[in-house]
Protein backbone atom coordinates (compact mmCIF):
# COMPACT_ATOMS: atom_id res chain seq x y z
CA UNK A 1 0.00 0.00 0.00
CA UNK A 2 1.54 3.14 -0.70
CA UNK A 3 1.62 6.12 1.40
CA UNK A 4 -1.32 8.45 -0.42
CA UNK A 5 -3.21 5.05 -0.43
CA UNK A 6 -2.37 4.81 4.12
CA UNK A 7 -3.95 8.06 4.08
CA UNK A 8 -6.46 8.31 1.46
CA UNK A 9 -8.24 4.96 0.33
CA UNK A 10 -8.08 4.65 -3.39
CA UNK A 11 -10.67 2.08 -4.82
CA UNK A 12 -9.94 0.55 -8.06
CA UNK A 13 -12.63 -2.10 -8.16
CA UNK A 14 -16.54 -1.05 -8.32
CA UNK A 15 -16.73 -3.94 -5.41
CA UNK A 16 -14.61 -2.20 -3.20
CA UNK A 17 -15.37 1.03 -3.85
CA UNK A 18 -19.54 0.35 -3.03
CA UNK A 19 -18.52 -1.69 -0.01
CA UNK A 20 -16.80 1.53 1.23
CA UNK A 21 -19.67 3.14 0.79
CA UNK A 22 -22.17 0.87 2.32
CA UNK A 23 -20.27 0.98 5.63
CA UNK A 24 -20.35 4.76 5.58
CA UNK A 25 -23.73 4.86 5.33
CA UNK A 26 -24.24 2.43 7.59
CA UNK A 27 -22.58 4.82 10.30
CA UNK A 28 -25.14 7.40 9.49
CA UNK A 29 -23.05 9.12 7.10
CA UNK A 30 -24.30 11.42 4.11
CA UNK A 31 -21.96 10.65 1.03
CA UNK A 32 -20.56 12.79 -1.81
CA UNK A 33 -19.58 12.05 -5.10
CA UNK A 34 -17.06 14.62 -7.47
CA UNK A 35 -16.67 12.40 -10.38
CA UNK A 36 -13.51 14.13 -12.52
CA UNK A 37 -11.08 12.81 -15.54
CA UNK A 38 -8.31 13.96 -12.99
CA UNK A 39 -5.37 16.15 -13.77
CA UNK A 40 -7.66 18.27 -10.94
CA UNK A 41 -7.32 21.81 -10.95
CA UNK A 42 -8.59 24.79 -8.52
CA UNK A 43 -12.04 24.32 -10.25
CA UNK A 44 -11.84 20.49 -9.10
CA UNK A 45 -10.67 21.23 -5.35
CA UNK A 46 -13.90 23.51 -5.10
CA UNK A 47 -16.01 20.97 -6.10
CA UNK A 48 -14.65 19.11 -2.88
CA UNK A 49 -14.91 21.63 -1.00
CA UNK A 50 -18.44 21.93 -2.08
CA UNK A 51 -19.44 18.79 -1.31
CA UNK A 52 -17.49 18.52 2.05
CA UNK A 53 -19.91 21.32 3.06
CA UNK A 54 -23.07 19.56 1.87
CA UNK A 55 -21.72 15.60 3.11
CA UNK A 56 -19.89 13.75 6.18
CA UNK A 57 -17.60 12.24 3.68
CA UNK A 58 -17.01 12.79 0.14
CA UNK A 59 -15.65 9.93 -2.53
CA UNK A 60 -13.97 11.85 -5.78
CA UNK A 61 -13.89 9.58 -8.99
CA UNK A 62 -10.69 10.06 -11.69
CA UNK A 63 -12.01 8.09 -14.89
CA UNK A 64 -10.87 9.24 -18.49
CA UNK A 65 -14.52 7.80 -19.58
CA UNK A 66 -13.55 6.60 -23.26
CA UNK A 67 -17.19 6.30 -24.25
CA UNK A 68 -17.75 10.49 -24.51
CA UNK A 69 -14.82 10.24 -26.32
CA UNK A 70 -15.14 9.34 -30.47
CA UNK A 71 -12.66 8.09 -31.57
CA UNK A 72 -11.16 11.13 -33.68
CA UNK A 73 -11.24 13.54 -30.32
CA UNK A 74 -7.93 13.26 -27.16
CA UNK A 75 -9.34 10.39 -25.47
CA UNK A 76 -5.26 8.86 -25.68
CA UNK A 77 -3.14 12.82 -24.76
CA UNK A 78 -5.85 13.82 -22.55
CA UNK A 79 -3.65 14.65 -19.63
CA UNK A 80 -3.52 12.38 -16.64
CA UNK A 81 -1.13 12.34 -13.08
CA UNK A 82 -2.91 10.50 -10.55
CA UNK A 83 -0.57 10.53 -7.90
CA UNK A 84 -0.77 14.23 -8.46
CA UNK A 85 -4.23 13.96 -8.05
CA UNK A 86 -4.65 11.76 -5.07
CA UNK A 87 -1.79 14.05 -3.15
CA UNK A 88 -3.98 17.04 -4.05
CA UNK A 89 -7.37 15.45 -2.94
CA UNK A 90 -5.57 14.18 0.08
CA UNK A 91 -4.61 17.77 0.75
CA UNK A 92 -8.39 18.82 0.16
CA UNK A 93 -9.37 16.70 2.94
CA UNK A 94 -11.44 14.20 0.76
CA UNK A 95 -12.21 10.53 2.51
CA UNK A 96 -11.93 8.47 -0.77
CA UNK A 97 -10.72 8.25 -4.56
CA UNK A 98 -12.21 6.16 -6.97
CA UNK A 99 -10.02 5.31 -9.94
CA UNK A 100 -10.97 2.79 -12.12
CA UNK A 101 -9.04 0.91 -14.46
CA UNK A 102 -12.06 0.24 -16.46
CA UNK A 103 -15.76 0.53 -16.06
CA UNK A 104 -17.12 -1.47 -19.17
CA UNK A 105 -16.48 -5.35 -19.29
CA UNK A 106 -12.92 -6.05 -20.89
CA UNK A 107 -13.70 -6.99 -24.42
CA UNK A 108 -10.47 -9.09 -25.31
CA UNK A 109 -7.78 -8.09 -27.00
CA UNK A 110 -9.30 -4.50 -27.04
CA UNK A 111 -7.59 -1.48 -25.03
CA UNK A 112 -9.74 0.71 -22.79
CA UNK A 113 -9.46 3.43 -25.32
CA UNK A 114 -10.75 1.53 -28.53
CA UNK A 115 -13.70 0.95 -26.71
CA UNK A 116 -15.06 4.27 -27.73
CA UNK A 117 -18.43 5.51 -29.74
CA UNK A 118 -19.83 2.95 -32.85
CA UNK A 119 -17.21 0.19 -31.74
CA UNK A 120 -18.97 -1.01 -28.55
CA UNK A 121 -21.43 -3.75 -30.20
CA UNK A 122 -19.15 -4.81 -33.09
CA UNK A 123 -17.85 -7.68 -30.20
CA UNK A 124 -20.76 -9.95 -29.14
CA UNK A 125 -19.10 -9.75 -25.02
CA UNK A 126 -19.09 -5.87 -25.31
CA UNK A 127 -20.72 -2.79 -23.66
CA UNK A 128 -23.84 -2.21 -24.97
CA UNK A 129 -26.49 -0.33 -22.14
CA UNK A 130 -26.07 3.49 -22.27
CA UNK A 131 -28.66 6.38 -21.42
CA UNK A 132 -29.79 9.40 -23.13
CA UNK A 133 -31.22 12.58 -22.31
CA UNK A 134 -32.95 12.91 -25.70
CA UNK A 135 -33.51 17.09 -25.85
CA UNK A 136 -31.20 18.00 -23.61
CA UNK A 137 -28.03 16.92 -25.23
CA UNK A 138 -29.07 17.63 -28.69
CA UNK A 139 -27.97 21.57 -28.20
CA UNK A 140 -24.33 22.93 -28.19
CA UNK A 141 -21.60 20.56 -27.25
CA UNK A 142 -24.20 17.89 -28.28
CA UNK A 143 -24.13 19.08 -32.06
CA UNK A 144 -20.72 19.25 -32.29
CA UNK A 145 -19.65 15.87 -30.21
CA UNK A 146 -22.61 13.65 -31.14
CA UNK A 147 -21.64 10.91 -28.77
CA UNK A 148 -20.75 12.67 -26.23
CA UNK A 149 -23.71 13.21 -23.61
CA UNK A 150 -24.77 9.41 -24.15
CA UNK A 151 -21.10 8.75 -22.88
CA UNK A 152 -21.45 10.99 -19.74
CA UNK A 153 -24.80 9.93 -19.00
CA UNK A 154 -23.82 6.03 -19.25
CA UNK A 155 -20.83 6.48 -16.75
CA UNK A 156 -22.51 9.42 -14.98
CA UNK A 157 -25.14 6.77 -13.96
CA UNK A 158 -22.21 3.67 -13.27
CA UNK A 159 -21.05 6.10 -11.14
CA UNK A 160 -24.10 6.94 -9.08
CA UNK A 161 -24.82 2.69 -8.87
CA UNK A 162 -21.25 2.30 -7.71
CA UNK A 163 -20.48 5.00 -5.24
CA UNK A 164 -24.52 5.85 -4.35
CA UNK A 165 -23.90 9.14 -3.69
CA UNK A 166 -26.45 11.11 -1.08
CA UNK A 167 -25.24 14.57 -3.32
CA UNK A 168 -23.15 14.52 -6.45
CA UNK A 169 -21.21 18.72 -7.37
CA UNK A 170 -20.35 19.59 -10.64
CA UNK A 171 -19.08 22.85 -11.96
CA UNK A 172 -21.03 24.85 -14.52
CA UNK A 173 -17.79 25.21 -16.19
CA UNK A 174 -19.44 22.37 -18.12
CA UNK A 175 -23.05 24.11 -18.26
CA UNK A 176 -25.10 21.74 -20.62
CA UNK A 177 -23.52 18.63 -18.78
CA UNK A 178 -25.04 19.96 -15.57
CA UNK A 179 -28.36 20.69 -16.56
CA UNK A 180 -28.17 17.22 -18.50
CA UNK A 181 -27.37 15.57 -15.18
CA UNK A 182 -30.08 17.14 -13.69
CA UNK A 183 -32.90 15.97 -15.67
CA UNK A 184 -31.21 12.35 -15.66
CA UNK A 185 -31.41 12.58 -12.09
CA UNK A 186 -34.80 13.58 -11.61
CA UNK A 187 -36.13 11.57 -14.54
CA UNK A 188 -34.50 8.55 -13.94
CA UNK A 189 -35.38 9.03 -9.87
CA UNK A 190 -31.87 9.39 -8.61
CA UNK A 191 -31.53 9.52 -4.94
CA UNK A 192 -29.20 12.10 -5.60
CA UNK A 193 -29.04 15.70 -5.10
CA UNK A 194 -26.92 17.44 -7.84
CA UNK A 195 -25.44 20.69 -7.31
CA UNK A 196 -23.43 22.79 -9.66
CA UNK A 197 -20.74 24.82 -8.56
CA UNK A 198 -19.20 28.47 -10.53
CA UNK A 199 -16.40 28.09 -12.93
CA UNK A 200 -13.21 28.87 -11.09
CA UNK A 201 -11.06 31.18 -13.47
CA UNK A 202 -7.12 32.00 -13.55
CA UNK A 203 -6.47 35.44 -12.38
CA UNK A 204 -6.80 36.44 -15.82
CA UNK A 205 -9.99 35.11 -16.38
CA UNK A 206 -9.55 31.88 -18.42
CA UNK A 207 -11.73 29.02 -17.18
CA UNK A 208 -9.80 26.34 -15.65
CA UNK A 209 -9.55 23.32 -17.08
CA UNK A 210 -7.11 19.94 -17.30
CA UNK A 211 -6.80 20.50 -20.88
CA UNK A 212 -4.97 24.20 -20.64
CA UNK A 213 -2.41 22.30 -19.89
CA UNK A 214 -1.96 21.01 -23.46
CA UNK A 215 -2.52 24.86 -24.83
CA UNK A 216 0.79 26.35 -26.17
CA UNK A 217 1.95 29.22 -24.47
CA UNK A 218 0.71 31.86 -27.72
CA UNK A 219 -2.54 29.47 -27.70
CA UNK A 220 -3.22 30.34 -23.75
CA UNK A 221 -2.46 33.70 -24.39
CA UNK A 222 -5.12 33.68 -27.32
CA UNK A 223 -8.05 32.13 -25.65
CA UNK A 224 -8.26 34.97 -23.26
CA UNK A 225 -10.66 36.27 -26.04
CA UNK A 226 -13.38 33.96 -24.76
CA UNK A 227 -13.57 35.10 -21.15
CA UNK A 228 -12.83 38.70 -22.69
CA UNK A 229 -15.91 37.89 -25.33
CA UNK A 230 -18.34 37.02 -22.04
CA UNK A 231 -17.34 39.53 -20.21
CA UNK A 232 -17.80 42.08 -22.65
CA UNK A 233 -21.92 40.40 -23.36
CA UNK A 234 -22.29 40.72 -19.24
CA UNK A 235 -21.61 44.37 -19.60
CA UNK A 236 -23.27 45.09 -22.73
CA UNK A 237 -26.38 43.35 -21.82
CA UNK A 238 -26.02 44.84 -18.21
CA UNK A 239 -25.86 48.71 -19.81
CA UNK A 240 -28.80 47.45 -22.38
CA UNK A 241 -26.33 48.11 -25.60
CA UNK A 242 -27.29 44.79 -27.03
CA UNK A 243 -30.72 43.67 -27.78
CA UNK A 244 -30.48 40.77 -30.17
CA UNK A 245 -29.02 37.59 -29.52
CA UNK A 246 -27.37 37.42 -32.69
CA UNK A 247 -25.94 40.88 -31.81
CA UNK A 248 -24.30 39.02 -29.02
CA UNK A 249 -22.68 35.92 -30.99
CA UNK A 250 -21.49 37.41 -33.69
CA UNK A 251 -19.68 40.32 -31.07
CA UNK A 252 -18.02 37.19 -29.54
CA UNK A 253 -17.56 35.17 -32.40
CA UNK A 254 -15.49 37.86 -34.03
CA UNK A 255 -13.14 37.83 -30.92
CA UNK A 256 -12.78 34.55 -31.18
CA UNK A 257 -11.93 34.58 -34.53
CA UNK A 258 -9.63 37.95 -34.45
CA UNK A 259 -7.53 36.09 -31.94
CA UNK A 260 -7.14 32.71 -34.30
CA UNK A 261 -9.48 30.55 -32.52
CA UNK A 262 -11.25 28.02 -34.73
CA UNK A 263 -14.99 28.58 -33.42
CA UNK A 264 -17.02 25.12 -32.57
CA UNK A 265 -20.10 27.90 -31.39
CA UNK A 266 -21.05 30.50 -30.11
CA UNK A 267 -24.53 29.92 -28.95
CA UNK A 268 -27.40 32.03 -26.86
CA UNK A 269 -30.08 29.85 -25.38
CA UNK A 270 -32.75 29.52 -22.70
CA UNK A 271 -30.28 28.86 -19.23
CA UNK A 272 -32.93 26.58 -17.67
CA UNK A 273 -34.13 24.68 -20.49
CA UNK A 274 -31.41 25.18 -23.45
CA UNK A 275 -34.26 26.01 -25.61
CA UNK A 276 -34.29 28.72 -28.11
CA UNK A 277 -34.65 32.32 -27.45
CA UNK A 278 -35.36 35.42 -29.33
CA UNK A 279 -34.14 38.32 -26.75
CA UNK A 280 -32.60 39.04 -23.96
CA UNK A 281 -34.69 40.12 -21.07
CA UNK A 282 -37.33 38.26 -20.96
CA UNK A 283 -35.14 34.96 -19.25
CA UNK A 284 -32.15 33.96 -17.97
CA UNK A 285 -29.72 33.37 -21.05
CA UNK A 286 -26.73 31.09 -21.45
CA UNK A 287 -24.09 32.49 -23.42
CA UNK A 288 -22.05 29.24 -24.28
CA UNK A 289 -18.92 29.11 -25.96
CA UNK A 290 -16.52 26.27 -27.41
CA UNK A 291 -13.51 27.23 -29.47
CA UNK A 292 -10.17 25.26 -30.63
CA UNK A 293 -6.69 26.88 -30.05
CA UNK A 294 -3.43 24.93 -31.36
CA UNK A 295 -2.14 22.40 -28.94
CA UNK A 296 1.38 22.91 -27.45
CA UNK A 297 2.65 19.18 -29.04
CA UNK A 298 1.44 20.61 -32.06
CA UNK A 299 -1.00 17.59 -31.92
CA UNK A 300 -3.62 18.80 -33.47
CA UNK A 301 -6.06 21.59 -31.47
CA UNK A 302 -7.43 22.06 -27.50
CA UNK A 303 -11.17 22.33 -27.69
CA UNK A 304 -12.29 24.80 -24.73
CA UNK A 305 -15.16 25.78 -23.30
CA UNK A 306 -17.03 28.72 -21.37
CA UNK A 307 -19.75 30.40 -20.56
CA UNK A 308 -21.96 33.15 -18.45
CA UNK A 309 -25.64 33.42 -17.70
CA UNK A 310 -26.71 36.53 -18.95
CA UNK A 311 -30.05 38.53 -17.76
CA UNK A 312 -29.77 36.09 -14.39
CA UNK A 313 -32.53 36.45 -11.88
CA UNK A 314 -31.07 34.18 -9.30
CA UNK A 315 -32.35 31.17 -10.80
CA UNK A 316 -29.61 28.23 -10.76
CA UNK A 317 -31.97 24.87 -10.89
N1 LIG B 1 -13.00 25.92 -13.92
C1 LIG B 1 -13.87 25.11 -13.33
N2 LIG B 1 -14.68 25.60 -12.36
C2 LIG B 1 -15.59 24.80 -11.76
N3 LIG B 1 -15.77 23.50 -12.06
C3 LIG B 1 -14.98 22.98 -13.01
C4 LIG B 1 -13.99 23.74 -13.69
N4 LIG B 1 -13.36 22.96 -14.58
C5 LIG B 1 -13.94 21.74 -14.48
N5 LIG B 1 -14.89 21.75 -13.55
C6 LIG B 1 -15.78 20.65 -13.18
O1 LIG B 1 -15.03 19.54 -12.75
C7 LIG B 1 -15.73 18.35 -13.05
C8 LIG B 1 -14.79 17.41 -13.73
O2 LIG B 1 -14.40 17.97 -14.96
P1 LIG B 1 -13.15 17.50 -15.78
O3 LIG B 1 -12.38 16.53 -14.97
O4 LIG B 1 -13.55 17.14 -17.13
O5 LIG B 1 -12.25 18.81 -15.79
P2 LIG B 1 -12.10 19.91 -16.86
O6 LIG B 1 -11.11 20.87 -16.36
O7 LIG B 1 -13.47 20.37 -17.25
O8 LIG B 1 -11.45 19.16 -18.04
P3 LIG B 1 -11.53 19.49 -19.57
O9 LIG B 1 -10.27 20.18 -19.82
O10 LIG B 1 -11.68 18.14 -20.06
O11 LIG B 1 -12.73 20.34 -19.86
C9 LIG B 1 -16.92 18.75 -13.95
O12 LIG B 1 -18.09 18.81 -13.16
C10 LIG B 1 -16.50 20.12 -14.41
O13 LIG B 1 -17.59 20.96 -14.74
C1 LIG C 1 -18.78 14.07 -15.49
C2 LIG C 1 -17.55 13.38 -16.10
C3 LIG C 1 -16.57 13.01 -14.99
C4 LIG C 1 -18.04 12.09 -16.73
O1 LIG C 1 -17.00 11.39 -17.32
C5 LIG C 1 -16.87 14.26 -17.16
O2 LIG C 1 -17.70 14.49 -18.25
C6 LIG C 1 -16.31 15.53 -16.61
O3 LIG C 1 -15.22 15.42 -16.05
O4 LIG C 1 -16.92 16.60 -16.72
N1 LIG D 1 -15.47 18.12 -18.69
C1 LIG D 1 -15.10 17.74 -20.01
C2 LIG D 1 -15.42 16.36 -20.40
C3 LIG D 1 -14.99 16.07 -21.80
O1 LIG D 1 -14.72 17.00 -22.55
O2 LIG D 1 -14.95 14.91 -22.20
Amino acid sequence: MSTEEQELPVFTTAADMRAWVRKQKKSGRKVALVPTMGYLHEGHLSLVKAAKERADVVVASIYVNPTQFAAHEDFDVYPRNPADDRAKLAAAGCHAVFEPESLYVAVPGASEGSNVVGRETQHPDSHETFVSVERLQRPLCGGSRPHFFRGVCTVVTKLFHICEPDVAVFGRKDYQQWRVICRLVRDLDFAVEVVGMPICREADGLAMSSRNARLSAESRERALCISRGLAWAEGAVKEGAVSKPEEVAAHVRGLIEEAGGKVDYVELLHALNLGPISDLTSQPVLLAVAAHFPARDGKGTVRLIDNTVLNNQGEQQ
